[in-house]
């Protein structure tokens, strides 16, 4: 059977967490899961368990706290869950929201079990797992089950309008064990990125930086400097789990700055970001910072297509043009203080594209002074020349006293 949401029965939706969500609690968590979204949130507190909530039912805060107190060796705690949007599922997505703030917690103090819960449901007479708001509404039965990733249950709690056999007891029973083992999978990856990374994630050794982009081209080319430094690089293909950050802003300085400054509030990390593009004389200065999204978005091959198709006939020495990049260097709450610098280089597009290295407009981007584009340099030739290198040495001179500052 495909669902009306075109999952397979046996399909969960996808899940995304921003752990440390809150800065004055550090152990919370917005999780989401589809359209539900919850905030989590643990305080230790003396003599008492509590669970309190808003915009969720006393019935849902009572069976969350039945569950959770089996699992914690302190109770000591305040755990309050915020439902900001229930788009199906909220029962078992309460449970791994709070799940996962324990989960911040010191490691003496967290959970003693993996758990995870899902929802299962009848939906016009056949089961499926984690079912969205259209399939709950339609649902004869619902069944949230918590349990172990060795399929132990710890809870279950079943409703609706209409009696179920023991055989589709068992399907929801089947269905639910796989949703929980997939769901512990999805918690486990970003959590152990997030919070207990295999190298430490920490800036004050500066031995790490990380660079807000999703561009593996820009990557390489930063990797290969801060490497002779000693320096690893970390960039968003390193945290999944991160929302996507619009670039709106009118200037590269604008762009880099909200990369930077945001993706520097959700990891509570120094972070550099870089915004580049190409201006192209002949275009009166296009596509500057529109340079990703020229053809439409970031398809490196249809926006050389559209550069080469709008220079039609433009001769070679009209044909002049300058790569930019400015960078920023962001520390988490403090914008004012952000680092900028920038560079660039000059040259021509060419008419045919030569050269099988580099990234983006790199093999339309032509050198005279090397008689070669971009796109003919290695990684190390480019780093010597190129508008994001010069910006890097400019960098170079300035961040450690900033970091420190
Ligand atoms: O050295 C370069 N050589 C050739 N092309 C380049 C270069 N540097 C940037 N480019 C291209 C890639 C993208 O089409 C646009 C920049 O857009 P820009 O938003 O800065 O980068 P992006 O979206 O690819 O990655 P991200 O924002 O995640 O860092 O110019
Ligand atoms: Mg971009």
């Amino acid at each position: 059977m495909v669902r009306m949401n075109n999952r397979a029965e046996n399909d969960v939706r996808p899940v995304q967490v921003i752990w440390h969500f809150l800065k004055q609690q550090p152990a919370s968590v917005l999780w989401q899961r589809g359209d539900t979204k919850i905030l989590a949130a643990v305080q230790p507190t003396s003599g008492s368990f509590q669970v309190s909530g808003s915009s969720v039912t006393v019935q849902h805060l009572d069976w969350l706290k039945a569950t959770l107190r089996p699992l914690l060796v302190t109770a000591d705690l305040t755990i309050t869950v915020t439902c900001l949007e229930d788009g199906g599922g909220l029962l078992a997505e309460l449970f791994n929201a709070a799940y996962c703030a324990l989960n911040l917690l010191p490691k003496d103090q967290r959970p003693q079990q993996v758990a995870a819960a899902v929802t299962t449901a009848m939906v016009n007479g056949a089961s499926v797992v984690d079912p969205d708001q259209v399939e709950s509404q339609q649902a004869t039965s619902l069944m949230t089950m918590v349990a172990t990733p060795q399929e132990q249950i710890l809870a279950l709690e079943l409703s609706g309008q209409q009696a179920i056999n023991s055989s589709e007891f068992n399907e929801l029973i089947l269905r639910a064990s796989q949703g929980v083992t997939r769901t512990n999978a999805q918690r486990q990856a970003g959590f152990e990125r997030a919070v207990e990374p295999p190298l430490p994630v920490i800036d004050t050794d500066q031995r790490t930086i990380v660079i807000a982009t999703k561009n593996p081209g820009k990557a390489r080319e930063f990797n290969a400097v801060f490497a002779t430094e000693g320096i690893q690089i970390k960039t968003l293909l390193d945290y999944p789990e991160l929302p996507r950050i619009d670039e709106t802003g009118a200037t590269f300085e604008e762009n880099a700055r909200l990369k930077a400054d945001q993706i520097a509030a959700y990891l509570h990390l120094p972070v550099l970001a870089d915004d580049s593009g190409l201006m192209v004389d002949a275009l009166g200065g296009r596509p500057g910072i529109y340079s990703a999204r020229f053809s439409g978005d970031h398809n490196d091959a249809g926006n050389n297509a559209k550069l080469l198709y709008e220079l039609t006939g433009v001769p070679a020495a009209e044909r002049t043009a300058t790569f930019h990049t400015t960078l920023v260097f962001a520390k988490p709450e403090r914008p004012a203080e952000d680092l900028v610098v920038e560079g660039n280089i000059q040259g021509q597009i060419l008419g045919i594209p030569r050269g099988d290295n580099g990234f983006g407009y790199d093999p339309l981007f032509y050198v005279p002074a090397l008689d070669a584009t971009l796109a003919q340099l290695t990684v190390e030739q480019k780093n010597q020349i190129s508008h994001r290198a010069k910006a890097i040495e400019q960098l170079k001179q300035k961040w450690r006293a900033w970091i420190k500052a």
